[in-house]
């Protein structure tokens, strides 16, 4: 399995509610570039990635269904997830060991979320992300969640990589 690229920021900016490795209390969010089962990443133009999140009873809107809040921070962290593995893999930079600290790291500058239909609590969350666009420090991801194989919500993240003054704040 493709590594996590989560797993691979530093402990600063481990602290995302949603992605946060270091947050207990948090999503734990975790997205990596869908192999193509060849042991080969797949070319710039086919890949994806994937974020899968399976809602917990506390993440309920109604019985039976999830809190759409929940539905756009999974996107929203598969998102900068998506768009940290983008920018990672353009600089040339390997991800290696368990942990550390080699990953570029990504801020939200719009998230855009149209549910598509009731998303049912139960089955896993999938999110496939598509990177559209990487620009300079902004990388656009358009981003597919399926639930049971249905499409339940469609979204657009537009991330920023972080500023070096947003991390002394932290
Ligand atoms: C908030 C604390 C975070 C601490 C992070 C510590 C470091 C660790 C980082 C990562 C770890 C993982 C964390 C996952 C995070 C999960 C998701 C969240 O919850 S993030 C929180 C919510 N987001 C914000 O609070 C951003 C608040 N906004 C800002 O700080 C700035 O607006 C920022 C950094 C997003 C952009 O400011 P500029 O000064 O870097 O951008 P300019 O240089 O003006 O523009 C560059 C390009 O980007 C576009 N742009 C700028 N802001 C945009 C925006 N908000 N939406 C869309 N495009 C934007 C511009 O139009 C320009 O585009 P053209 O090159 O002309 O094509």
């Amino acid at each position: 399995m493709e590594p996590a690229i989560q797993d691979h920021y530093p402990d600063d900016a481990a602290a995302c509610y949603g992605c946060g490795r270091l947050n207990d209390q948090g999503l734990q969010l975790k997205t990596r570039w869908v192999s193509d089962g060849s042991g080969e990443t797949a070319t710039e133009t086919e890949s994806a990635t994937e974020t899968v999140f399976t809602p917990r009873p506390e993440h309920t809107a109604m019985p039976g269904f999830v809190y759409g809040g929940l539905v756009a921070s999974v996107i929203d962290c598969s998102g900068t997830g998506s768009a940290s593995l983008a920018a990672t893999r353009d600089r040339g930079i390997d991800l290696v060991g368990e942990t550390g600290s080699d990953a570029v790291r990504f801020v939200t500058g719009t998230l855009e979320v149209r549910y598509q239909r009731p998303t049912p609590m139960g089955p896993p969350l999938v999110v496939r992300g598509r990177i559209a666009e990487v620009k300079g420090r902004k990388v656009t991801v358009e981003l597919t969640m399926t639930a049971n194989g249905e499409t339940v919500a469609t979204g657009r993240v537009i991330a920023l990589e972080a500023p070096d003054t947003m991390r002394a704040a932290g």
